[in-house]
């Protein structure tokens, strides 16, 4: 996970930061002094905090052994507290470091008050759904810096210690906070049955579900997804859709090698069957405020959420230019060009263009990043990116390359994406 590259949030410090709470984990737990360094000069953001600045330190000597911090932070967690490893699916490899690097990133981000709130609400809002309560935190944070101790063997001392500890208390806050507010108004998760499930080919199907309660999201988000036969193990997928009246949600799922849960939903799920679905999440979303084009780029299953933004610009009912660039391997990799090219028929506005990198086609050959960059010019417009992690690396300098600012290119993140493409 990683915070997204793109906040959401346009900046200011929410409310819990700025007031600098007292924590409710214990007087160990101090929160870091936000609103000092909320108001440090202009120009001056380069300069991490002495906290930012220790925590690093911390970080850069422990990033060659990982993977033993992250084995012997949940050996120290699950002996402090037992119960807590019922949380955790029954195959830790699988996303045994997920809530390591979790903390890690937030420790990346330390000093980046709007980034590092709106992931860590995301975040404390997406853990309802595993049962985390506040009273898990404190635990948490004593492994967390249990396991520093143990590796960061030369830049750990009393003054790193408290540093750290101000993160930890500042990062459970967010969390707990957001999650707290959520609570008021969303179930922790849904329950969803599936309604359709179609092949699209040997390995891709498109599946439609309803969950058993309204679902508010937005077109470009996406959700955590669990299913019956893997109990815990949780992984996103992009709505592909933008939101219906009948409720319904519809996700593409390829079936990576080795992975369980998308292996269980293209080949082993059917009608009837009851998934569950995490909140919304993601900052991949359309600005209905302006009326300035969209490149869009969508490569493999990638299209999902780029297929929910275009029908989302027709719910808004504004013509502007949407410019999809479709990319796939193969010509039949294109498994939902007719869906696009039905919609480019209806929509004046809308431009589909399918790319394939690795055959013979009858369209547009090579790879996304270097087929858009023949197009264009693009600094007018914004961009959004879906598709393998390295399609969106490459493309996001690609399109950095040819003038189009940071904050006009929209993708989810990397880490997550990764998280994704990897695991099984
Ligand atoms: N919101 C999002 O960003 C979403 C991302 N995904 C991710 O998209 C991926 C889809 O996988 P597949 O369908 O197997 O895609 P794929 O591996 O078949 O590739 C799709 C397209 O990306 C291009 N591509 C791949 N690697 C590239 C690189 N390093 N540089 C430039 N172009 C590259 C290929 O040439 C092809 O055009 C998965 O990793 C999935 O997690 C899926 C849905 C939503």
């Amino acid at each position: 996970m990683d915070a997204p590259s793109t906040p959401a949030n346009g900046g200011g410090i929410p409310a819990s930061c700025a007031t600098a709470p007292p924590s409710s984990l214990g007087s160990r737990w101090q929160p870091l002094a936000y609103q000092e360094r909320a108001h440090r000069p202009e120009g001056s953001a380069a300069q991490p905090s002495a906290d930012a600045a220790l925590v690093r330190r911390t970080l850069a000597e422990i990033e060659p052994v990982a993977d033993k911090v992250t084995s012997y932070f949940y050996a120290l967690l699950f002996l402090r507290d037992p119960d807590l490893r019922a949380l955790f699916p029954a195959a830790m490899d699988v996303q045994r470091d997920r809530l390591f690097k979790a903390l890690l990133t937030a420790a990346r981000h330390a000093d980046d008050v709007p980034v590092l709130t709106t992931y860590l609400s995301e975040l404390g809002r997406g853990h309802r759904k595993y049962g985390t309560v506040a009273a898990h935190y404190p635990a948490v944070g004593e492994a967390l810096l249990g396991a520093l101790a143990r590796y960061a063997t030369q830049t750990w001392d009393a003054t790193a210690e408290a540093a750290w500890a101000r993160l930890y208390t500042t990062v459970s806050q967010i969390m707990i906070d957001a999650a707290a507010a959520d609570e008021r108004t969303s179930p922790p998760w849904w329950q969803a049955e599936i309604v359709a499930h179609e092949p699209r080919n040997h390995d891709i199907a498109v599946i439609t579900v309803r969950p058993d309660a309204p679902y508010p999201y937005r077109a470009g988000q996406h959700a955590s997804v669990e299913t019956p036969w893997w109990p815990r193990v949780w992984r996103h997928y992009s709505f592909a859709c933008a939101p219906r009246s009948d409720g319904l949600l519809t996700f593409h799922v390829r079936a990576v090698p080795a992975g369980w849960v998308s292996g269980a939903l293209v080949h082993r799920a059917r009608p009837g069957d009851v998934v569950r679905l995490g909140p919304p999440a993601g900052s991949m979303v359309a600005d209905h405020s302006t009326d300035d084009g969209m490149l869009c780029l969508g490569g493999g299953t990638g299209i999902a959420p780029i297929k929910a933004l275009v029908e989302d610009v027709a719910q808004h009912g504004r013509s502007r230019p949407v410019e999809v660039f479709y990319g796939a391997r193969h010509d039949d990799d294109l498994y939902d060009l007719d869906t696009l090219l039905r919609l480019q028929k209806v929509h004046r506005w809308l431009s589909v263009r399918p790319v394939v990198s690795d055959g013979p086609t009858l369209g547009l050959s090579g790879r996304l990043p270097q087929v858009v960059r023949k197009y264009g010019p693009w600094t007018a417009y914004e961009a959004f990116l879906s598709g393998p992690p390295g399609m969106v690396r490459s493309g996001v300098d690609a399109l950095l390359g040819i003038g189009i600012p940071p904050h006009r290119i929209r993708h989810d993140s990397l880490d997550e994406l990764l998280a994704s493409a990897g695991a099984p």
